[in-house]
């Protein structure tokens, strides 16, 4: 079924999970995201419910239905549609494994469970089989991010065999600064036609190097184009040119991490940037406030990310 489908590769963005004011899931845009994404970025691969679409602050018949609507405004525009589908409970991860099978999803990928967790490599691969088990005819990535589910079994030594566990097992998706931990990934796995994609976007440049064959993160919504244009410069062997694209990326990433820094700010970003309204995030997350957003559009002006042709009517107040 799915695995005739081509390798994931590029740039995949985390879907932001678009809200109304009062705190509703706003539908009603993403179909103008999709095109927005792949009109004006060049992003062609999206990474629904993950850390940026806030999806374990949704309830499972949201998320259901968030994966419903990005897989069907995104047929015949997106290349692959991944539905990080990962749980707390065994169970509600495995409903939504066989949902995003059931909806034409192109594959699902697993965070380790973050309450109550798995101490020992066998422990996570055991839980991870069971979720995949129930999309057998699904890819399967396993979403390493110690740092936000405090499970720090490093990926490396998780990979080691995966495939006899989990024969649908396609890739990673890294979100940890560990370039050895990384590096090994790819050096130990060469023979397999797994997908390293790499989640730090401030970073990527130095993943490339140690073969990442993609990147998934929260930037390629609004500098997914700069961030191609450096995957095109590294692709052709111009370093320095991709070293200059990648500290233009880190020039406005290092500037809004001193603001601080998260979902709820990519949020106000992509609401001035694209100008379609992303609203609020949902609690224990609070709103960006006006500074951040005035100093990041600053920012983005100024690294000419920004144009005053790109700021479209009624962004600023969407954002406010
Ligand atoms: C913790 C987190 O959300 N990481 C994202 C993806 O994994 C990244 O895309 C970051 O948002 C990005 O690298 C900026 O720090
Ligand atoms: C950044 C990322 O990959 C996520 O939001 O899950």
């Amino acid at each position: 079924m799915a695995f005739p489908k081509k390798k994931l590769q590029g740039l995949v963005a985390a879907t932001i999970t678009p809200m109304t004011e009062n705190g509703e899931i706003n539908f009603s845009v993403i179909g103008q995201y999709v095109d927005y994404l792949v009109k004006e970025q060049g992003v062609k691969n999206i990474f629904v419910n993950g850390t940026t679409g806030e999806g374990l602050s949704l309830s499972i018949s949201e998320r259901r239905q968030v994966a419903e609507e990005w897989v069907t405004k995104g047929k015949d525009k997106l290349d692959q549609v991944v539905i990080h589908v990962g749980a707390l409970s065994l169970k509600e991860s495995q409903e939504l494994a066989q949902h995003a099978a059931e909806i034409g999803a192109d594959g699902i990928a697993v965070i380790a469970p973050f309450f109550l967790k798995p101490w020992t490599k066998d422990i996570l691969i055991n839980f991870l089989k069971e979720v995949a088990a129930a999309a057998p005819a699904l890819p399967f990535y396993y979403y390493h991010i110690p740092a936000l589910t405090g499970v720090k079994i490093r990926a490396e030594e998780l990979l080691d065999g995966i495939q006899d566990k989990i024969p649908t097992f396609r890739g990673l998706k890294f979100s940890d600064t560990d370039l050895l931990d990384f590096g090994q990934c790819v050096d130990q796995n060469r023979r397999q036609q797994f997908a390293f994609l790499f989640g730090v976007d401030e970073q990527l440049l130095s993943a490339l190097v140690m073969g990442a064959t993609g990147a998934v993160g929260s930037t390629y919504n609004y500098l997914g184009k700069k961030t191609n244009q450096m995957l095109e410069a590294f692709e052709r062997k111009d370093l320095s040119l991709a070293l200059n694209y990648q500290f233009c990326i880190q020039r406005f990433i290092n500037f809004v991490v001193k603001l601080g820094f998260g979902v709820s700010q990519t949020k106000a970003i992509m609401t001035l940037v694209s100008g379609i309204p992303m609203g609020p995030p949902r609690l224990p997350l609070q709103k960006a406030s006006r500074e951040f957003t005035d100093s990041a559009e600053a920012k983005l002006k100024s690294l000419d990310f920004l144009s005053f042709a790109d700021l479209k009517d009624g962004s600023l107040e969407a954002s406010s």
